[in-house]
């Protein structure tokens, strides 16, 4: 059902503040309209879910990880009505939803695992050696705690699997802490149908309403407001670099400054490398503009920039590419503000003097319609004007062309901070690639070779960070097994009596977890 609720915990609730989502492929409004959240309602889900804490970090992990199985079953069961709806409220095509909620469901189960497993408490002991001398050494046990509630904003690109179930959600409440929501305002009727879905997990799991509450909304002040609440004590975002770093600064003027996990921007370089270019030019150019052009570009991994030493190689790559690029179709973008944005960017481009247009995709009859855009420049003009190396969020990428490859070194080393760099090399290309390897890692979260940046796996050893301002904290990822981290806080345990314990903790190892005790893993319990 979509009636334009807030929920908080266990309540729906319609506010007087009122707001509308729009479908981007036809301009149209869609029906109903949705309760804006206030500051009285930001108050009121942080006090439920700091009410709600201790019990729900006390959870133990078949429980908790069945309530995240309970959440993705919810999700599934929703069927068809959050296919359609995610349709009209993003213009995503069909294949593309499905695709994402099954992403989504797997985040969730993959979570579910790792709670099971319980690596991610990292307990370890270290017994009281009372004789040893000079002095004797107490007895220390260390656990990873749920670091307290969590404030997910939802994405506009991903409206399920970086949303309110997605990524960050699951592993905030993996990690033992209750949720509050901030939905993103271009897909509320989504956004509230999967925050349904998890309320009545909550409830279904016999846990406290205040686990989680979900507030959709279109102002800053609502995101704000969220961030400075006293109760929250880490915020996970992926947006705009401008959203992203209001939120850093608002945490970070708090009384008691918090972590937020920003994903923010990124143009993901990639670099074919002469050998590769030579061999399978014309394959690599079908594949990048295939890339390009995915989801209307609208990727944080979209291949943003590429870098490659100039040469007849070169040349018919940027034929080919060109060629590839004006037969592509258009696609309706998320919003009409992420067209506005995008259309803006691109003309900026067009309209600087240093930069050549390569090409443009086929221009479409309706609104929003995102024109793919291929653009070039030297290593020279790139290096001097900043502005060129700014994400334009949708499918617009720049090539430069370097002198050689100590000059692609150079523009990668002086890039910012990036989630990803391609590799497009083959074995004759590897001595000269090592020797950029170490370069590049420097500078991104994540390095692939012989493939293309989007389409994220989610997998244990999966980053998906990188440095600022890719995002504001380098050390993290937002996708795998390890974005769990983000939600904990070790805590050690001196000379604590048995009953005073947390459970991973005790001698018996009732959960039967992976341990390290005294220096060394313990037998594997299962
Ligand atoms: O838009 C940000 C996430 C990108 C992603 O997950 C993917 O490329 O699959």
């Amino acid at each position: 059902m979509i009636d334009g609720a807030l929920l908080i915990g266990g309540e729906a609730r319609q506010a007087a503040n009122r707001f509308t989502a729009v479908n981007p492929a036809s301009g149209e409004t869609l029906t109903p309209d949705f309760s804006s959240a206030n500051a009285d309602a930001v108050a009121e889900a942080c006090t439920l879910a700091e009410d709600a804490f201790a019990t729900y970090a006390a959870t133990d992990l078949e429980s908790r990880a069945a309530f995240l199985e309970g959440i993705a079953q919810n999700i599934l069961d929703i069927g068809d009505e959050l296919i359609e709806r995610a349709m009209a409220e993003s213009g995503l095509p069909r294949a593309r939803l499905e695709g994402e909620r099954g992403r989504t469901v797997g985040q969730l189960k993959l979570f579910a695992g790792v709670v099971r497993q319980g690596d991610f408490l990292d307990a370890t002991i270290d017994p009281a050696l009372p004789d040893r001398a000079p002095l004797p050494r107490p007895d220390l046990r260390r656990v990873n705690l749920a670091i307290g509630p969590v404030a997910v904003f939802g994405a506009s690109n991903f409206p399920l699997a970086f949303s309110v179930a997605g990524g960050d959600t699951a592993s905030a409440l993996a990690a033992g802490c209750p949720v509050v929501v901030k939905g993103h305002p271009s897909h509320p009727g989504t956004g509230e149908l999967v925050a349904r879905a998890i309320q009545k997990a909550v409830a279904d799991a016999g846990l406290p309403a205040g686990v989680f509450s979900y507030l959709p909304g279109e102002t800053n002040e609502l995101g704000g407001a969220l961030v400075a609440d006293p109760r929250i004590q880490a915020v996970g975002f992926t947006g705009s670099r401008g959203g992203g770093l209001a939120l850093v600064r608002i945490a970070a003027k708090r009384d008691e400054p918090i972590p937020v996990y920003a994903e923010m921007s990124s143009i993901n370089p990639v670099v074919l490398f002469p050998a590769a270019l030579a061999a399978r030019g014309a394959a690599l150019a079908k594949e990048f503009v295939g890339s390009l052009t995915m989801g209307a570009g609208q990727f944080c991994t979209n291949p943003g920039l590429v870098l490659a030493v100039d040469g007849p190689d070169l040349d018919a790559f940027v034929e080919a590419a060109g060629s590839a690029l004006t037969d592509s179709a258009p696609a309706t973008m998320l919003s009409p503000g992420i067209h506005a944005s995008f259309e803006q960017g691109v003309a900026a481009l067009a309209g600087h003097e240093a930069v050549r247009t390569v090409a443009r995709g086929k221009s479409g009859e309706g609104v929003n319609q995102a024109v793919g855009a291929f653009f070039e420049t030297t290593a020279d003009q790139f290096l001097a004007d900043v502005k060129l190396s700014h994400e334009v969020f949708g499918s617009s990428s720049m090539l430069v062309r370097c002198r050689d490859l100590p000059e692609i070194a150079l523009v990668i080393a002086k890039l910012e901070g990036q989630l990803t760099a391609t590799l497009q090399v083959d074995p004759a290309d590897e001595a000269e690639a090592a020797k950029l390897v170490p370069v590049i890692a420097r500078r991104v979260g994540r390095i692939l070779a012989n493939g293309w940046p989007t389409g994220v796996e989610v997998a244990p050893a999966m980053v998906h960070g990188g440095p600022f301002p890719a995002t504001s904290d380098g050390r993290t990822t937002s996708v795998g097994t390890l974005a769990i981290a983000r939600f904990l806080r070790p805590v050690c345990f001196q000379n604590l009596a048995p009953a005073l314990l947390p459970e991973a903790l005790h001698d018996d190892n009732g959960w039967g977890i992976a341990r390290r005790l005294d220096g060394k893993r313990e037998a594997s319990p299962r």
